[in-house]
C-alpha cells in the first residue's frame, strides 16, 4: 500500500505534517512518497503539477494532499498557478466525485457560528461534482464591439457527467437516511435544466430515496436557517464549492472539514481517491503554527477506509478526534489556544 503525500504551499505542509504522524502512529505497513505540488513546485521546477509529481500520484493508492495557493503566484499566466494543480489531479485522474461530510463533534455546539440548537442536528454529506462546470469551460478574455475588456467562462454540463455523480449521490443517500437534496439554478441557467432533468431520470433507479430539487440561493439561506434538514447535497462544481465552506462554519469551522475525491478506478485495496482538507492555504496564517490540521486528520481516515480498506484504522483515527475536540483541545480557528502541532499531539495520544 503506498500514498502519494502533496503537502503543497501555505499551511497545506503544516497540517499534512500532523495528518502523516497520525498515520504513521497506526503503524500499518503502508509506504509514504512525497512531492512537489502548487507554488512551490511552480518555484522548484517551473510547473504547478510537474510530470513526476502526476507520475507518482498515479503510481499510488491515495493521495494525501494539503493544499496549494501562493499569493506570490497570482499574476502568474492562468496555466502556471498553484491551483491549476489540483484542478489538473482531479480532471488527469478522473477524481469526478467529491464528498465533503460536515457533522457538528459532541462539545462543539456553541462554537458554530448558528445557534447551538440549531448547529447540533447538522450531519450531511455534500456531494460536489469536481470535473465538470465552469471550472473547467472555456475561459479567456476578449473585447467587445465597443472596445471594452471583457472575461468569460462557459458553464456546460453534458448528461453523462450528471448521471454518474447522480449514481454516486444517490447510492450516498441509500447508505444514509435516504433523502437526497439537488442544488442547482435551473430557474436561470441551462445547464441546471439539464442537471434537473438528469437528477430526474437517475432517480427512477432509486426509488427509495427522497427526493428534492432546491435552488442555491435557497439552499444557502437553508444552510444557515435548518441545516439538520439536509441528509445528502448534490451539485455541481461551483455550487458545491461555495456551500462546502459555509456548511464549515455551521460545523464550527473550516479547519475541520475534510474530503474524498474519488473516481471509477479500483485499486487492490479499494477505491482510488485524493484526500485534502476543503480549506486552502491559508497564506495569512502560514509558517505560525496556527493551523487546524484536524480536516486533513479526518481526510486521512477518509482515505484509509475508502482507498486501503482499513475501515478499523479510520474509526480509531475519527473517535481519537472526536475525543480530543471534546477534551477542549481547540485551535484559534474555535477559540481556543492550541497550535498545529499540540493538536497533532493530542490526537496521537488519544489513537
Ligand atoms: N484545494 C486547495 O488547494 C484550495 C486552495 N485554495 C487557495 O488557497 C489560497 C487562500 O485562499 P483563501 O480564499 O484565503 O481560503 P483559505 O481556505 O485558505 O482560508 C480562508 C480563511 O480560513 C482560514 N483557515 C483556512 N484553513 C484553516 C485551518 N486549517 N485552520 C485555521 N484557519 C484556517 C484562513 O486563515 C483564512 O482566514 C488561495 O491561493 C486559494 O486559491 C483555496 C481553496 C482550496
Ligand atoms: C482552489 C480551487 C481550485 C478549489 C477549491 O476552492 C476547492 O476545491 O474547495
Ligand atoms: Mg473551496
Amino acid at each position: 500500500m503506498k500514498i502519494a503525500v502533496l503537502p503543497g504551499d501555505g499551511i497545506g505542509p503544516e497540517v499534512t505534517r500532523e495528518a502523516v504522524r497520525v498515520i504513521e502512529a497506526l503503524d500499518l505497513g503502508i509506504a509514504m512518497e512525497e512531492a512537489l505540488v502548487g507554488g512551490c513546485a511552480y518555484k522548484a521546477k517551473g510547473h504547478p503539477l510537474p510530470p513526476e509529481t502526476l507520475d507518482l500520484a498515479r503510481a499510488s493508492d491515495a493521495i494525501l494532499f494539503g493544499a496549494v495557493g501562493d499569493p506570490d503566484c497570482d499574476a502568474l499566466e492562468r496555466h502556471l498557478r498553484p491551483e491549476q494543480a489540483i484542478l489538473g489531479l482531479r480532471k488527469e485522474l478522473t477524481l469526478f466525485a467529491n464528498l465533503r461530510p460536515a457533522k457538528v463533534f459532541a462539545g462543539l455546539e456553541s462554537h458554530s457560528a448558528l445557534r447551538p440548537e440549531v448547529a447540533g442536528a447538522i450531519d450531511l454529506l455534500i456531494v460536489r461534482e469536481l470535473n465538470g462546470d465552469v471550472y473547467f469551460g472555456e475561459k479567456g478574455f476578449r473585447q467587445t464591439a465597443n472596445g471594452e475588456r471583457q472575461g468569460y467562462d462557459i458553464m456546460s454540463y453534458s448528461e453523462s457527467e450528471v448521471r454518474r455523480i447522480a449514481h454516486v449521490a444517490f447510492r450516498a443517500a441509500m447508505g444514509r437516511g435516504k433523502r437526497l437534496c439537488s442544488v442547482d439554478k435551473a430557474n436561470v441557467l441551462e445547464t441546471s435544466q439539464l442537471w434537473r432533468d438528469v437528477i430526474v431520470e437517475v432517480a427512477k433507479d432509486y426509488p427509495e430515496v427522497e427526493l428534492e430539487h432546491m435552488y442555491v440561493d435557497n439552499a444557502a439561506m437553508q444552510l444557515v436557517r435548518a441545516p439538520g434538514k439536509f441528509d445528502v447535497v448534490v451539485t455541481g462544481n461551483l455550487f458545491g464549492d461555495i456551500l462546502s465552506d459555509q456548511a464549515s462554519m455551521c460545523v464550527g469551522s473550516i479547519g475541520l472539514l475534510a474530503s474524498a475525491s474519488l473516481g471509477e478506478r479500483q485499486t487492490a485495496h479499494g477505491t482510488f481517491g485524493l484526500y485534502e482538507p476543503i480549506h486552502g492555504s491559508a497564506p495569512d496564517i502560514a509558517g505560525q503554527g496556527l493551523a487546524n490540521p484536524m480536516a486533513t486528520i479526518l481526510s486521512a481516515a477518509m482515505l484509509l477506509r475508502h482507498s486501503l480498506g482499513l475501515a478499523q484504522a479510520a474509526d480509531r483515527i475519527e473517535a481519537a478526534v472526536a475525543a480530543t475536540l471534546a477534551d477542549g483541545v481547540l485551535g484559534r480557528d474555535l477559540g481556543g489556544t492550541a497550535g498545529t502541532a499540540e493538536i497533532g499531539d493530542a490526537v496521537l495520544a488519544k489513537l
